[in-house]
C-alpha cells in the first residue's frame, strides 16, 4: 500500500490478511547523522530531510524548509484504541517522529502471559500480537511515505517479560524498556524472578538488535524530593547497563533514560546539568535517551513546554541520541493528538534552533558545575560500595536502600523495601535439571544441547530445523478472543466517520466529539470554574469538565479550559469549502516581477477610513506586495471611486487594490460595481486587474460584482501577489 499525502490510511487494508504479514526488518535504526545544507543555512547536528512532512508554521517564510535534527525523536501514542493511534502515528511521522512508543494498558506488568485479540485499553494499549503486527505493518507503510525508518517501541518489563520480548522479536519491534529494577521497586515482582526474566528478555532483545531503555527515571517520578535521588539514578543506570552488556546487548543499543530529577521552579539547570554531565562522564559508552522531567508537570501545556525546552537545552549542552517529547500520558494525562504533535514540533524547533551550540559556548571546567557533578558521582560510588558491603543488590533492596527520601548517604528509612523471598512470582524460579534442553534461539543460561548434538551448541534450534525466530510461518496467530471487545466492533461504530461522509471533532478517537474551550472570566477561580461549566452546557456540549485552571489574579480574573462533547455530525457534502488561494513561492514571485514590472494603485474606497488591512498587504514590513518588487501608489482613505481609475491611468498601473471594509447596506459591493463600470466607461477595464479586499469580502461575491478577485480575513501579501501574476500571465497570453 503506497500512501499519498492526500489519501487517508485505510485501517481495513492494514487488518486484511494480517495473519500472513511479516515484519520488513528487525532491529533499531539510528538516524543518518550528516550535516545538511538547506538554502542559506548549514545544519551541523542534522539528518536528511523527509520526503513528506509538515514543517513548522514559521517555515512558510523560509520556503517551507523542514531541517531534521540528528537525534531520534520519540513520541508516545497510546489512547487505548490501537486502530485510532495508527492515524496519529502518521501525523507524528510527518512532524518528525521516528520513535513511536506505545504505553501498555494499565497493569499489563502483572499479566503472567500474553494478551491476545485487540481489547480497548485503559491508559495505554493492551500489547498483543495482532495489535503489534498491525501497527508495525502501518509503520512499514508510513516510513515509506516519509522516507525514513521508524522505530516501534513498547515495554518488556513485568512478569511476562520473556514472553513479551519474544513476541517483540518475532514481530519486528525495534525498541523496548527493560529493567529488572522497575519490576522490583515499582511492581513488587520478586527480585530473583525479575533478574532471571531480565536475562532471558535481554538475550532475546540482543538477538533482535532491539534498543533498550532502562527504568531509572521512575525513581524521580516516585521519590518525594526528586532532586535528592540523583546519586541513586546513577547507580540504577549502572546496574542495568552493566547487567545488559554482560547478557549480550551491544553498547550502542543500551540507552539510559536520562530523565532529569527536577524542573522549574527549582533552579532546573543548576540541578539537572551537573547530573547530565556526571551521567555522560561515567556512562558515555552507552546511548543517552533524553526525556524531560514528568514529575513536576501540571495541566499547563505552556509550562510543560518550557520545561521541555530547558531539557532540550541540556541536550544541546551535553548530548542525546534519542530525544523524547512531552509524554502526554504522564504529563497532562490526556493522550490527545494535539499534545503529541505540539511536543514533536517543540523538540524539532528547539533542537534545530540550538544547532551546533557547543561551537559557540562550552561548559566551564571549574566552579559549581564541576563541583556538583563530582559530588553526585562520589555519592553514587559510595552508594555502590555500601551495596557491596551489604552483600549485594538484593540485600540492599531488602534494606530499603532505594528511593529513600534522603540524599545518599543521608537515609530517612522511607525507601522502597522488597523481600528477597517476597513479591509477585516469588518461588517461581526453578533450577534447570542436568538434562534440561530447549531447542530455541536466543535462550539464556544452562541448555544441555550437547546431549543431542555437540555441533548444535551455538545453534540449538537447528535440532528442530529452526524455531519461530527463523520460521515466522510457525507463529500461531490468534485473531480475536473477545466477541464484545475487539477492533471490528469499534470500527463498525466509527465507520460513518471513515466512509459515511460525516465529521465530528475529536481529540484521540475517530469521531469522539471532544472539544476544548478556552475561557476567561473576570472573577475568582471557584466562580470562574462554575461559570465555565455552565458556559459549556449552554454551548450544547455534554460531559463538560474543567481540564485546566489558571489564576491571572485572585479577584480580577481566571482562565479556565474545559472539555466537552459536541454531539452533532457534520455532513461533509453540505460544507461550503473556502476557496484554495494559490500562493507561489516568494522566489518565483520576485523573479516574475523582475521580468514583468507591475505597478499598483491602492487605497480605501468611499467614506471609509480603515487603513490597517490594506497597509498589511502593501508594506514590505508585513510581507506586503512591495516585498516582491511591486511598486504601489497609495491614495489614502475615503478615496472617490473615480480617483482609483484616473490614478491608474496616470501612473500607467496594471492593478487597482481597493480596500472596502464598511459593509452596511452592501456598500462594499456597490463600490466594486462602480469601480468596474467607471473603468469600462474610461475604456481601460480590460487592461486593469481589479481587486477588492476587506473583512466582509468573499472571492465569489467580489467576482459577482465584476472584480477580478476578492480577498477576505487573513489574506497575506503573498496571496494577492500570486493572484496578480497569475492574472497578468493570463492577460499577456490573451494579447
Ligand atoms: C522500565 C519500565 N518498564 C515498564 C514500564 C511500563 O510498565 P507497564 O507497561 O506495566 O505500565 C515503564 C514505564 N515507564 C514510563 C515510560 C516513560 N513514558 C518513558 O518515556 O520512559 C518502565 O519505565
Amino acid at each position: 500500500m503506497n500512501l499519498k499525502p492526500n489519501e487517508k490510511l485505510n485501517i481495513h487494508e492494514i487488518l486484511k490478511d494480517l495473519r500472513h504479514y511479516q515484519p520488513q526488518k528487525r532491529g533499531w535504526v539510528w538516524r543518518d547523522q550528516t550535516p545538511q545544507q538547506i538554502r542559506d543555512f548549514t545544519y551541523v547536528q542534522a539528518s536528511p530531510s523527509l520526503q513528506n512532512y509538515v514543517p513548522l508554521p514559521s517555515a512558510r517564510h523560509l520556503g517551507n524548509i523542514d531541517p531534521q535534527p540528528s537525534e531520534v525523536i520519540t513520541t508516545e501514542i497510546a489512547s487505548g484504541r490501537f486502530e485510532d493511534d495508527i492515524r496519529r502515528m502518521r501525523m507524528a511521522a510527518y512532524h518528525g517522529a521516528d520513535h513511536i512508543m506505545v504505553i501498555r494498558t494499565a497493569g499489563q506488568s502483572h499479566f503472567d502471559g500474553l494478551l491476545e485479540g485487540t481489547p480497548q485499553g485503559i491508559g495505554g494499549i493492551p500489547i498483543t500480537r495482532k495489535q503489534v503486527r498491525a501497527q508495525r505493518r502501518a509503520l512499514d507503510i508510513i516510513e515509506e511515505e516519509v522516507g525514513r525508518p521508524i522505530n516501534y517501541h513498547s515495554y518488556v518489563s513485568g512478569v511476562a517479560g520473556p514472553e513479551i520480548a519474544l513476541l517483540f522479536a518475532e514481530e519486528g519491534v525495534n525498541g523496548a524498556h527493560q529493567d529488572p529494577q522497575y519490576n522490583i521497586l515499582y511492581r513488587n515482582i520478586n527480585m530473583v524472578r525479575s533478574f532471571v526474566d531480565a536475562a532471558e528478555s535481554k538475550q532475546i532483545m540482543a538477538y533482535a538488535s532491539m534498543a533498550q531503555i532502562d527504568g531509572a527515571h521512575n525513581a524521580n517520578a516516585t521519590a518525594r524530593d526528586a532532586w535528592k535521588v540523583m546519586p541513586e539514578l546513577l547507580v540504577q543506570h549502572i546496574i542495568n547497563s552493566k547487567f545488559s552488556e554482560k547478557v549480550g546487548i551491544k553498547k550502542e543499543n543500551i540507552c539510559l533514560s536520562t530523565v532529569p530529577p527536577a524542573a522549574s521552579p527549582t533552579p532546573d539547570l543548576k540541578l539537572n546539568l551537573p547530573y547530565a554531565v556526571a551521567l555522560r562522564e561515567f556512562l558515555g559508552d552507552y546511548k543517552m535517551r533524553a526525556q524531560m522531567n514528568t514529575k513536576y508537570m501540571d495541566s499547563s501545556t505552556r509550562e510543560a513546554t518550557v520545561t521541555h525546552v530547558l531539557n532540550l537545552l541540556i541536550t544541546r549542552l551535553t548530548s542525546a541520541d534519542i530525544q523524547s517529547t512531552i509524554t502526554p500520558d504522564e504529563g497532562r494525562n490526556v493522550p490527545w493528538h494535539i499534545y503529541n504533535i505540539e511536543a514533536l514540533d517543540t523538540a524539532k524547533q528547539a533542537l534545530i534552533g540550538m544547532d551546533d551550540l557547543l561551537s559557540m559556548v562550552n561548559l566551564k571546567n571549574d566552579g559549581y558545575l564541576q563541583d556538583k557533578k563530582r559530588e553526585i558521582q562520589e555519592r553514587a560510588i559510595l552508594m555502590m560500595e555500601e551495596i557491596i558491603e551489604m552483600g549485594g543488590y538484593f540485600n540492599a533492596v531488602e534494606a530499603g536502600m532505594f528511593v529513600d527520601s534522603g540524599e545518599y548517604p543521608q537515609r530517612n528509612g522511607d525507601g522502597i523495601s522488597r523481600e528477597i523471598n517476597g513479591g509477585v512470582g516469588n518461588g517461581t524460579v526453578i533450577e534447570r535439571d542436568q538434562d534440561y534442553m530447549a531447542p530455541v534461539t536466543a535462550h539464556y543460561g544452562y541448555n544441555n544441547i550437547a546431549q543431542y548434538d555437540k555441533n548444535a551448541i551455538d545453534d540449538p534450534s537447528s535440532l528442530i530445523d529452526g524455531c519461530t525466530l527463523e520460521h515466522p510461518e510457525m507463529i500461531q496467530f490468534i485473531d480475536e478472543l473477545d466477541e464484545t471487545d475487539n477492533v471490528y466492533l469499534r470500527l463498525e461504530k466509527s465507520e460513518k466517520y471513515r466512509t459515511g461522509g460525516l465529521l465530528r471533532p475529536e481529540v484521540q478517537w475517530l469521531g469522539d466529539g471532544t472539544v476544548t474551550v478556552d475561557l476567561f472570566f473576570a472573577t475568582d477561580e471557584r466562580t470562574a470554574e462554575a461559570a465555565a461549566l455552565v458556559t459549556g452546557e449552554k454551548m450544547n456540549l455534554t460531559d463538560v469538565e474543567v481540564i485546566h485552571k489558571e489564576v491571572l489574579h485572585p479577584s480580577e480574573g481566571t482562565r479556565i479550559q474545559i472539555k466537552g462533547t459536541f454531539n452533532v455530525d457534520i455532513k461533509i457534502d453540505e460544507l461550503e469549502l473556502p476557496e484554495v488561494v494559490e500562493a507561489h513561492s516568494e522566489e518565483d514571485i520576485i523573479q516574475y516581477i523582475k521580468d514583468h514590472p507591475i505597478n499598483v494603485v491602492a487605497g480605501t474606497a468611499g467614506n471609509d477610513e480603515h487603513s490597517v488591512g490594506i497597509r498589511e498587504v502593501l508594506d514590505i514590513k508585513h510581507g506586503g506586495i512591495e516585498k516582491y518588487g511591486m511598486k504601489y501608489t497609495y491614495l489614502g482613505t475615503s478615496v472617490p471611486i473615480e480617483k482609483f481609475v484616473d490614478a491608474a491611468i496616470e501612473t500607467r498601473s496594471q492593478v487597482i487594490m481597493m480596500s472596502t471594509i464598511i459593509s452596511h447596506d452592501d456598500v462594499h459591493y456597490k463600490n466594486m460595481k462602480k469601480l468596474h463600470n467607471y473603468a469600462v466607461e474610461k475604456g481601460v477595464r480590460d487592461q486593469l486587474i481589479l481587486i477588492a479586499g476587506g473583512t466582509q469580502v468573499t472571492p465569489e461575491i467580489a467576482r459577482n460584482s465584476h472584480m477580478d478577485q476578492g480577498f477576505g480575513r487573513g489574506t497575506k501579501g503573498i496571496h494577492i501577489a500570486s493572484f496578480i501574476i497569475n492574472k497578468h500571465k493570463d492577460m499577456m497570453n490573451e494579447d
